[in-house]
């Protein structure tokens, strides 16, 4: 791996305050909503997603990364497949190596895999189960969320990550150990792992092993460590939800750092809209055409500009509309 980026410092612990929120718990669609408001981030307990599941296909993972570069490299691609060190195309650099795939209902996610692996069977199941069985997880998040604003149809927001044509993406990411990752040598600065940014779908579900490493960005702009919790997920609210609740909820900023000593694996499913649905304030959360923060657009727009851009900018700002709230901010 030949990437460093620049270095930061080591920010304070954020145990006590990233909230829980127990899917067995009727009432957890206030604490959900409070969470999203707050934070725009929380931990999921009481899932319903099988442990063996997940310990399979973090198994079929860890075994992908393990081949030889030159099998890695083989199935390389942009935006879907392998990479190493590069995110996206436009400069973004991190300590990171990972494989991104297509996650929609119908995408089978196989091909490919097939002739890189020992049992391309056992990864692509492991795959296809673990993708449904999260799916199945973020509608019931979703749909809590939308009892906990007050809206009808439950479906509203679950529908949209549901649909045939949905444009959702797993990524696995591993982050091998940084020998210079907090060191003296680097002046006790942490390497980045996966630089600061948002991400532009409705919400992402990640699960990692029990290596740390990511944090998130408070309103006060200091970042805390999230614990690891390899039984848990951790959700957090994307651009296009933001612009749903016109605002009321916050698209987190977060970031992974390097660790010195272990390597962190981590699975990723983003759930995105179908491409040509309308990304807009929903009305019913909404009382007057004044109070709308954003221009509407479609997720395509959103995406093809999110892929123009680098890593950490704010690719909401130029769908803002000039409101006075917008104005004062
Ligand atoms: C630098 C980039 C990588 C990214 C596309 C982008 O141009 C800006 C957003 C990045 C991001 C962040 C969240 C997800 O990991 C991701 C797959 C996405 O949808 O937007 C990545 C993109 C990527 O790695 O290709
Ligand atoms: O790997 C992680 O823990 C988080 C990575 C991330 O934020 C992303 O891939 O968008
Ligand atoms: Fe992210």
């Amino acid at each position: 791996m030949a990437v460093l980026s620049k270095p930061v410092a080591v920010p304070k612990s954020g145990f006590s305050l990233i909230p829980v929120i127990d899917m067995s718990d009727p009432e957890s669609k206030h604490a959900l909503v409070k969470a999203c408001e707050d934070f725009g981030f929380f931990k999921v307990i009481n899932h319903g997603v099988s442990a063996e599941l997940v310990s399979v296909l973090e198994h079929e993972t860890v075994d992908f990364f393990s081949l030889p570069k030159s099998e890695k490299t083989q199935v390389a691609g942009y935006p879907l497949g392998y990479g190493n060190s590069k995110i996206g195309r436009n400069g973004d650099v991190g300590w990171v190596e990972y494989l991104l795939m297509n996650a929609n209902l119908d995408s089978g996610s196989g091909p490919l895999f097939p002739s890189l692996l020992k049992s391309p069977g056992t990864f692509r199941n492991a795959l296809e189960e673990y993708t449904t069985s999260v799916r199945k997880m973020t509608c019931d998040v979703l749909e809590k969320i939308t009892d906990g604003l007050g809206i009808k149809p439950r479906n509203t927001l679950s529908k949209l990550v549901s649909d045939q044509n949905t444009d959702s993406i797993l990524r696995l990411n591993h982050y091998p150990p940084c020998p210079l990752s907090n060191k003296k040598t680097n002046g006790g600065k942490n390497v980045i792992g996966f630089g600061e940014h948002t991400d532009p779908q409705i919400i992402s579900v990640l699960r990692s092993n029990n290596t740390s490493g990511l944090q998130i960005n408070l309103n006060d702009g200091s970042w805390i460590s999230v614990p690891p919790d390899h039984t848990s997920f951790f959700f957090n609210v994307g651009d296009s939800l933001q612009v749903m609740t016109n605002g009321r909820f916050k698209s987190v900023r977060h970031r992974v750092l390097a660790n010195c000593k272990k390597s962190r694996v981590s699975m990723i499913y983003f759930a995105g809209p179908s491409l040509t649905q309308r990304i807009a304030p929903l009305t019913c959360l909404i009382d007057n055409e004044d109070e709308r923060l954003y221009e509407e657009f479609t997720w395509s727009e959103y995406k093809n500009s999110t892929y123009n851009s680098r890593l950490s900018d704010n690719r909401l700002q130029q769908f803002e509309r000039k409101t006075k709230k917008n104005l004062l901010n």
